[in-house]
């Protein structure tokens, strides 16, 4: 197939246009109209084949899943909706055809559900490795973004939604695993293959109107918890019995002799957001939280201090290392 029959085939099957779409896919660039009111929020992520995802560890669908819903997640921890993204393919050899209609309709189901529109993109040759960008714009209320640097002291540091299922799908589906033991983690595999973004959960936090740290949960808690001490020039401490851990990670964790609280801590690719907001406010807002089908888990509090994070583990306080997932240190 060629380049272009290849771009022609991809563009398929996206819908109309909404109405902010100037020009759509086709032309030297696409041209989108500003809501009035609007601040924009801009990001972009990259998954690279070995780096992100293996042939044994997804499927094309579920990169193109993946890869958009990365994105999406940065905008929901900004307090924003997704709108119009941009999606970079450079495809090796081994990868052609159908994977990559396969890699669109993953992105296209995600898009659906999250109301993104695929506005243009661009597609190159890469020599070994398959490497996928998107580039997703979003909306959201002037002056009003989540931002990491929202903690103070005092604050009750809160999660939205269980951790270290996604290290422990990843962990399965590297193991070369018997069908039989996928059969029995399927919570494992779905949550590393296919992450919801919280953007309900980020709408509704900035909808609250409070002050709010918030970062989604790319590189594992404790990367992202060092990210919000250190915008906020506060020490966060992190109760290791609060974190919230799936049954199912704890069991399958314990199939293997791994410590799922580690997972928790540093695994990764959660994509659910941790945040900080006032004791005050604290109890209002998880009973808000909880009316409006939201789960809001307190894991722990905010100092004054040295920026960094400690935990509490078996009753010990102790520094926690950043170690999250470092590209230049990790793999
Ligand atoms: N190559 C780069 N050039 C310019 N800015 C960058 C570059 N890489 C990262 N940044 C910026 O640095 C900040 C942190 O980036 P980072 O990618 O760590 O955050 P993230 O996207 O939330 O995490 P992750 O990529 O792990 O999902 C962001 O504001 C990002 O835009
Ligand atoms: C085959 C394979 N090996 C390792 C991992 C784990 N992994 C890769 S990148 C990353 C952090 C988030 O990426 P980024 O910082 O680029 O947003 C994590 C946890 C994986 N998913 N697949
Ligand atoms: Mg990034
Ligand atoms: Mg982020
Ligand atoms: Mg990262």
């Amino acid at each position: 197939m060629s380049e272009f029959s290849l771009i022609r085939s991809l563009l398929k099957n996206r819908g109309s246009a909404p109405p902010e779409v100037e020009v759509d896919a086709g032309d030297d660039a696409a041209v989108l109209k500003p809501a009035r009111d609007r601040s924009t929020v801009f990001t972009c992520d990259t998954m690279v084949e070995t780096v992100h995802f293996r042939t044994g560890t997804m499927e094309p669908d579920d990169i193109g899943w993946k890869c958009m819903a990365a994105n999406i997640s940065d905008v929901a921890a900004m307090g924003g909706t997704p709108s119009c993204a941009l999606v970079s393919l450079a495809v090796p050899e081994t990868w052609r055809g159908e994977e990559l209609k396969g890699l669109y309709a993953g992105m296209r189901e995600i898009c659906r559900r999250f109301g993104v529109r695929i506005v243009g993109g661009d597609t190159v040759r890469s020599p070994e490795h398959l490497v996928v960008t998107v580039a997703l714009i979003g909306e959201v209320e002037p002056d009003r973004s989540l931002l990491r640097s929202h903690g103070r002291p005092g604050d009750v540091v809160f999660v939205t939604g269980e951790l270290g299922a996604s290290k422990a799908g990843l962990h399965l589906l590297m193991s070369d695993p018997h069908p039989e033991l996928l059969r029995r983690y399927p919570g494992l595999v779905e949550a590393h293959r296919r992450p919801v973004p919280g953007v309900e959960a980020g709408r509704w936090l900035l909808g609250t109107g409070q002050r709010i740290a918030c970062d989604d949960v790319s590189d594992g808690l404790a990367q992202e918890a060092w990210e919000i001490a250190e915008a906020s020039r506060v020490r966060l401490v992190l109760e290791g019995e609060r974190i919230p851990i799936s049954s199912e990670t704890r069991r399958y964790a314990e199939e293997v002799g791994e410590d799922p609280l580690e997972w928790a801590f540093s695994g990764g690719e959660d994509f659910c957001l941790v945040g900080t907001v006032s004791r005050e406010h604290w109890p209002g807002l998880m009973r808000e939280a909880e009316d409006s089908g939201l789960r809001l888990f307190p894991i722990g509090w905010v100092e004054e201090g040295s920026p960094g994070v400690d935990w509490i583990v078996d009753g010990n306080r102790k520094e926690r290392t950043r170690r999250g997932y470092d590209h230049f240190t990790d793999g």
